[in-house]
């Protein structure tokens, strides 16, 4: 039996040396595509390249490897691509562990560096001037809040799209140590708090429950003490070199929130992608219906629509949309040409790699 295994993490040992070797002679090449891009001014981040090699390796993946791991050990291969090239900055709704951060960490892996911001108008704004390569905001059924806020600031920055994220709001139990016994003390934001209260009740019903005013606060409590968990976003164990205890603590599965990955780039078509277009119109009768139609009529999928009070005297409303497609093709730039006669104003707020929900 000992020599059995023995003779297996032998042949374990050999595979990582492969691994090993080979992500090494990957990121060597990496680099020469990065002195590449410098010479001919090309952006280090190519999320168009990201997604189709994303695409594929789950395609070729036969198992027993979980498509999500495959995913985040490719994001993390690529991620360390990157940061041969250029140290890359991230702006998010900070502070850490926050499912904004999470949804950046599972978008850029851990090889850039993380600015967290106090509000989404500040990430906007740190993407603007530079300061950071890219933002990430939450944008649809947000537990942060302030999503419409998202929108809203679409329409004073020039920023673009370059990627959306689907992130899971699910919670983990974190602490120093994995015994659930040994807990006296559970700290959590309210919001997580309220999430996880039946799982408190059934397998913590000694703790002290202490509401706190966000998870960061709260793991750096559990990590002061051993008696002491915190109930974090699912995945940021991790981060804050703490245990897992239990996961997927909360009382009910929720749909996952849409983030979105801001830049100044223009993303190329991937194959599969989704065009997102804000636009104001009139408040006469048959406004809305008349700008949809040239969408319907070119047999474009609406994923999604939305509108918003556009808080200007002789405008009404804005209406956003998501139309399956990219800006480059024929039949989204005539439907583009077409609705912007019914339009007061109308942006292309950018084209994307159209991903999975709870990829
Ligand atoms: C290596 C490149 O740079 C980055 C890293 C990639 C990778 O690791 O495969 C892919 C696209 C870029 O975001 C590239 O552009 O090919």
């Amino acid at each position: 039996m000992a020599t059995d295994i023995c003779d297996i993490r032998n042949q374990i040992d050999h595979i990582d040396d492969t691994i090993l070797d080979l992500i090494n002679r990957r990121l060597n090449l990496a680099k020469r595509i990065g002195e590449l891009k410098k010479d001919s001014g090309n952006r280090v981040v190519d999320s168009t390249r990201e997604s189709e090699i994303l695409r594929r390796l789950t395609s070729l993946n036969k198992g027993p490897l979980n498509p999500n791991v495959l995913h985040h050990i490719f994001i993390d291969i690529i991620a360390a691509a990157r940061a041969v090239q250029a140290s890359q900055r991230v702006a998010y709704l900070g502070p850490e562990a926050t499912f904004t951060h999470l949804a950046a960490t599972s978008h850029f892996g851990y090889s850039v560096t993380y600015v967290p911001q106090p509000s989404i108008r500040e990430i906007f704004s740190e993407v603007e001037k530079g300061a950071c390569d890219y933002g990430v905001v939450p944008v649809e059924n947000s537990v942060e809040g302030s999503v419409r806020h998202t929108l809203d600031l679409f329409f004073e920055s020039d920023l673009c799209i370059c990627a959306e994220r689907y992130q899971p709001v699910s919670y983990d139990l974190l602490a120093q140590e994995v015994r659930l016994r040994a807990i006296k003390t559970v700290y959590a934001h309210s919001q997580a708090l309220n999430q996880c209260r039946n799982w408190l009740n059934q397998y913590l019903p000694d703790a002290e429950l202490k509401e706190c005013s966000s998870s960061a606060f709260a793991v750096g409590q559990s990590a002061r003490e051993k008696q002491v968990a915190a109930i974090a976003g699912c995945g940021t164990a991790a981060i804050f070199r703490l245990e897992a205890v239990a996961s997927k603590i909360e009382d009910f599965s929720r749909p996952p929130t849409r983030f979105l990955v801001i830049g100044k780039e223009k993303v190329r078509p991937s194959g599969r992608d989704k065009t997102s277009l804000m636009f104001a119109l009139t408040h006469v009768p048959g406004a809305l219906a008349g700008a949809l139609a040239p969408i319907t009529d070119a047999g474009i999928n609406l994923v999604k629509i939305e509108s918003r009070p556009t808080r200007h005297e002789s405008w009404s409303h804005f209406f956003f949309v998501d139309l399956e497609g990219h800006f480059e093709d024929g039949s989204i730039q005539k439907a583009i040409e077409l609705i912007k006669p019914h339009a007061l104003y109308l942006k292309n707020l950018g084209s994307y790699p159209l991903i999975g929900v709870g990829v």
